[in-house]
């Protein structure tokens, strides 16, 4: 079978974290993660800001293997700080260094910027990574279904629970999100984006928003550019957006985000 590029990441993280446990052990971050910032609640403001507008995860994304360099002028904290002042919800950061030019230290700088709750937005394979990332003062997780078996997502998101971040489960496929939906996080993000092929349609949320149950919070994530693409996604169902590349891209990161909040769906 053709390896693909979340073969490739996984193989290349868990060398990582093999190599990041040998430099820092557990008992060492977990310390870390016993003294970091108190948790921002996650989801629980994507709900608040959902009830009268829309919630939006704006990320803060250096590059892609899908798109190569993204920004190069490229300031976590000040990104931060012009999302907030857009008007994002919570902030999403890679910390992924090989495939998206992320870093650890990015999350810390940009949480440190503004008031708002940040994703780690890595590929999670390990209990480690989610210790690691409460040391980093991140309040809630990523788990992709898609490279990740039911007993190792329970696992993981059992781990992040117990230290009380919420987790952002990611779904691309029916499959996925009935396997999704045996978790406890009521956080569902349905990828437009195939990570296996990087086809990014919107038709995947338009296909999968209809089976996500009403308790949940859905996210549509990626390949998202324009309020009109919002607007269609809230009336397939999706109030909730995660988007990088499209603001990434935008000089003034600030109005390119309010100006795709600017005119939302109401209820
Ligand atoms: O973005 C990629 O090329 C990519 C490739 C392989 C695995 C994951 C990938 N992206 C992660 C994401 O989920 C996106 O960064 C996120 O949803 C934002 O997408 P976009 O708004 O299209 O930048």
């Amino acid at each position: 079978m053709t390896e693909t590029i979340l073969d490739r990441i996984k193989a290349q993280k868990l060398v990582e974290i093999a190599s990041d446990k040998a430099t820092m052990p557990l008992n060492l971050i977990e310390d870390a993660a016993r003294n970091a910032d108190e948790i921002r609640p996650f989801a629980e403001s994507l709900r608040r800001a959902q009830a009268t507008g829309y919630g939006l995860i704006a990320e803060i994304k250096k590059a892609s293997p899908s798109r190569g360099l993204i920004r190069s002028d490229f300031d976590p904290a000040g990104l931060a700080e012009a999302y907030e002042r857009g008007g994002a919800t919570c902030l999403s950061v890679l910390t992924d260094m090989s495939f998206f030019k992320g870093a650890k230290p990015y999350l810390t700088q940009a949480r440190g910027a503004s008031r708002l709750p940040v994703l780690r937005k890595d590929f999670i394979y390990d209990p480690y990574q989610i210790v690691e990332a409460r040391s980093l003062h991140a309040d809630a997780i990523l788990l992709i279904m898609a490279t990740l078996d039911d007993a190792q997502a329970a696992e993981l998101e059992a781990c992040a629970m117990e230290w009380g971040m919420d987790v952002l489960v990611e779904v691309h496929d029916r499959e996925e999100l009935d396997r999704a939906l045996k978790l406890r996080s009521r956080l569902i993000g349905v990828n437009n984006r195939d990570l296996r092929t990087f086809e990014t349609s919107l038709d995947v949320t338009r296909a999968l928003a209809q089976h996500v149950p009403d308790e949940c919070l859905l996210v549509s994530e990626s390949g998202l550019h324009a309020p009109e693409d919002l607007r269609a996604m809230a009336e397939a169902g999706a109030r909730s957006f995660l988007i990088g590349e499209a603001l990434m891209r935008e000089e003034n990161v600030e109005a390119a985000t309010a100006r795709i909040l600017a005119d939302p769906v109401l209820a």
